[in-house]
């Protein structure tokens, strides 16, 4: 589900920030003078303990984290005869290698063997964190060009970057928090030459920036509603196909845009309670493009691209200097979009992480310098990290929850009528005649009526669903009485297969590349292999995003699986990634990561795990899945088999998402071993997929089953065919009688039209019934 700001923006667009009554303080404010940066770092106090994680917000100010992030030298700097000019001298400071003297100290500084995971736990869980308790927050990287600015941001499959580890974070928190429910929604923008770009909307082009009493926000960008990190990050997969990127002569692909992701984050407490406050917070995530020095050899294009890139940095360099100067009364945050979309963050509303990225070769050191200062100054930037509450009405998640509501009841409204329906009375002869004559005049308005009937019941239920749906909510079954209380032993994050495919498996060209032993194999197999026809999928896939997963079951014929087997496939399976379960997954990941050849490598690690602890693998859907597999004795209302029809059908349409994006790997792991038939690994991989797919085909056929089955056994689908059995007995007899009687007067009108009525009520329950049968 998206939804897009027209020239009213929702009350929570992105960059929206408000004021809040709690302003908090979770980092110490370290005076850190431009003096005493340049003193040796003996004169430096320890007070810079690691970043507290997870402090909730307070009424004190906190000032800017401000880290440093050193990368390797690179071939290139290696190949030029660099050496290290800078380097971490400790956690704290970066020092210069030829002069001592000049030092700077930081809230933290990783050296070139820091992974981006513990760059994430120091930098930028504790924005995360806040965010999930209604605090803004602002995560940047900022750093001349190729000093590792997107490989922070953005990683490789091998090592995501703080952006996937934000998401998937944000779906581990929800699972921490079953007393809450959440609605998660992202927007993804470019500011390419001074002009606002909608990443998920390619027509939303030069987008303006507006103002009003709440806050600031972009017109017109697309929100989408995300219900998975894998629908998350396949956003941001097709986001990234849209961005700008170029080459220099320090980065083959150098990003040429400053982009902003944005997650909104609704969040109240679970069920229905009026009148209790919702929190709304802003998470940005943003990688800046970097600074070009004059050693950056540009030419056309590229020239301008970098103005415009230094332009909008320099901007943000004054905005900064004239904050903290403390003496400036404008600040010009206008004098670039980027700045003036910033505006809220920097002017304090919000927690803010600035990383750094530096790189230590001394052909770069007065840049690495320059960035340093920048860093410098951003560090006495104050910030109040204070919660955000919004009033009831204007909340979303309070919206969908009446909406889903009322639907409900509106919904057991018309159930009961039905159930209410199955003690029909037999009509006699007299009345069929005149029933049948009614009926025959009155059938195209009847079909009609019948035709409304079942759509609006139909779109009654697909609305409920589709709510429910958007609201996220812990599997856990203990509520936690306080949402701000932390969950002592959070478990870690890990990603799923797919989930990080956009992402490139391994460095970018032109830089360090210690990724030995990644695979490049680029050599294709041919279309099929054991059985799967790897085109006729990709067809399948494609027919079936037009026709919705739905459609595509409908037209499968149920295969007959015995339960019992696939009752048990079911629940031992049904622990999967639920990243991978994303419905919205499918529509997007599937070939994005095929189109960029460069930014986005083709070759799949399948066994490249990135870390060794696991995230919360059972979502809201995992949990469903495992529900409706396991439910073999039915309830008995006709709600709860409502009910558990959804279940089957929405689990259907996850699994199929599933096999769409195995498809997808298995088409791009084919043709890489097309080009390279002697490596086993890849091969290994290609068979793995294809047991997975069939795996998960074999897990739709048998709920196609257990569909089926779950209505004609139930008592309610019985009644039903013994409605439709009857009935169509009653329309042999009519046929039969009705010339015989046709003399006989049709006066009665009071009769017939109750008759008429009953017949039509028949009629409305068992079309009700084969809605459920397909
Ligand atoms: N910490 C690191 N460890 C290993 N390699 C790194 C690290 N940081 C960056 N690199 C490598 O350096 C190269 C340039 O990095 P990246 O593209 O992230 O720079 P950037 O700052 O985003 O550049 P630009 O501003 O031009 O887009 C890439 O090949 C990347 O893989």
């Amino acid at each position: 589900m998206s939804s897009s700001s027209g020239t009213r923006r929702s009350s929570s667009s992105p960059f929206r920030s408000r004021k809040t009554s709690l302003p908090p303080a979770h980092i110490s404010s370290r005076p850190v003078t431009p003096s005493s940066l340049s003193s040796s770092s003996s004169t430096f106090s320890k007070q810079s303990a690691p970043i507290p994680p997870n402090t909730p917000p307070g009424k004190t100010k906190e000032n800017v984290t401000v880290t440093v992030r050193f990368r390797p030298l690179s071939d290139r700097e290696i190949r030029k005869g660099d050496e290290a000019a800078w380097y971490a001298d400790g956690d704290y400071t970066v020092r210069n290698e030829l002069n001592s003297e000049i030092a700077y100290k930081f809230d933290r500084v990783f050296g070139p063997a820091t992974t981006t995971r513990h760059v994430y736990d120091v930098a930028a869980q504790h924005v995360v964190s806040g965010a999930m308790e209604g605090v803004n927050g602002t995560v940047f990287a900022y750093g001349v060009t190729s000093s590792g600015k997107t490989h922070t941001m953005h990683g490789e499959q091998k090592s995501p970057g703080i952006i996937p580890l934000a998401v998937k974070d944000v779906f581990g928190f929800i699972q921490e928090m079953p007393a809450r429910e959440f609605l998660l929604r992202v927007s993804y923008l470019e500011i390419y030459n001074e002009v606002i770009n909608d990443l998920l909307n390619p027509t939303g082009q030069n987008l303006r920036i507006r103002e009003d009493a709440q806050g600031i926000y972009v017109e017109g960008i697309k929100e989408e509603v995300v219900l998975s990190p894998a629908h998350a990050l396949s956003l941001i997969a097709s986001g990234e196909e849209h961005r700008h990127v170029g080459s220099n002569n320090f980065n083959l692909l150098s990003s040429r845009s400053h982009t902003i992701f944005t997650l909104t984050i609704e969040s109240s407490l679970r069920g229905e309670n009026e009148g209790e406050d919702v929190t709304l917070s802003q998470l940005h995530l943003i990688d800046l493009a970097g600074s070009e020095s004059s050693k950056t050899e540009t030419t056309g294009l590229r020239r301008k691209e970098g103005s415009y890139i230094n332009k909008s940095l320099l901007t943000l360099g004054t905005v900064i200097s004239k904050l903290t100067d403390g003496k400036s009364t404008h600040i010009p945050y206008r004098d670039s979009k980027l700045t003036r979309l910033l505006q809220s963050s920097l002017s304090g509303r919000g927690r803010v992480s600035l990383i750094c990225t530096v790189t230590p070769a001394s052909s770069n050191t007065e840049e690495t310098h320059n960035t340093l200062k920048f860093a410098q100054r951003s560090k006495h930037v104050e910030i109040k990290a204070s919660q955000n509450k919004i009033l009831d009405d204007k909340s979303l998640i309070k919206k969908y929850q009446r909406e889903i509501s009322n639907l409900k009841q509106e919904l057991e409204q018309l159930k009961h009528g039905m159930m209410e329906k199955e003690n029909l009375v037999a009509p006699s002869q007299e009345d069929l005649v005149n029933l049948k004559l009614q009926l025959e005049a009155g059938q195209i308005k009847l079909q009609s009526r019948l035709e409304e009937e079942e759509q609006e019941k139909a779109a009654l239920m697909g609305r409920i669903q589709r709510l429910t749906k958007l609201i996220l909510v812990s599997t856990k079954t203990t509520i936690q009485p306080n949402m701000l209380e932390k969950p002592s032993h959070r478990r870690r994050h890990s990603f799923g297969e797919d989930e990080l495919a956009y992402l490139p498996d391994r460095k970018r060209e032109g830089m360090i590349d210690d990724d030995a032993g990644s695979i490049d194999s680029e050599i294709s197999v041919g279309g099929r292999t054991d059985g799967l026809n790897l085109d006729e999928l990709v067809r399948d896939y494609k027919r079936n995003r037009r026709r919705g997963m739905l459609g595509w079951f409908k037209l499968k014929k149920p295969e007959n699986v015995p339960l019992s087997s696939s009752s048990a496939d079911y629940e031992s399976s049904a622990s999967g990634s639920p990243a991978s379960s994303s419905k919205s997954s499918q529509h997007r990941v599937m070939f994005s990561d095929m189109k960029d050849a460069q930014r986005k490598s083709i070759s799949r690690k399948v066994d490249d795990a990135p870390h060794a602890d696991s995230f919360p693998e059972r979502t809201q859907a995992g949990d469903l899945f495992g529900a409706a597999v396991g439910a073999r004795h039915l309830p008995p209302t006709g709600s709860t088999i409502m009910d558990q029809m959804e279940l089957f059908r929405e689990q259907i349409k996850m699994i199929a998402g599933e096999v769409a994006l195995l498809t997808s790997s298995l088409k791009r792991l084919s043709e890489q071993a097309a080009k390279n038939p002697g490596d086993s690994k890849l091969q290994e991989n290609i068979q793995k997929l294809k047991d997975e797919i069939r795996e998960k085909k074999h897990q739709m056929r048998v709920l196609e089953q257990r569909m089926i089955g779950s209505v004609e056994l139930s008592p309610y689908g019985s009644n039903i065919v013994e409605m439709s059995q009857a009935l169509s007995r009653l329309a042999t007899q009519l046929n039969e009688k009705t010339f015989e009687l046709e003399i006989k007067s049709a006066d009665n009108r009071v009769l017939q039209e109750q008759l008429r009525a009953k017949c039509i009520e028949s009629l409305s329950v068992i079309r009700h019934w084969r809605i459920f049968r397909c």
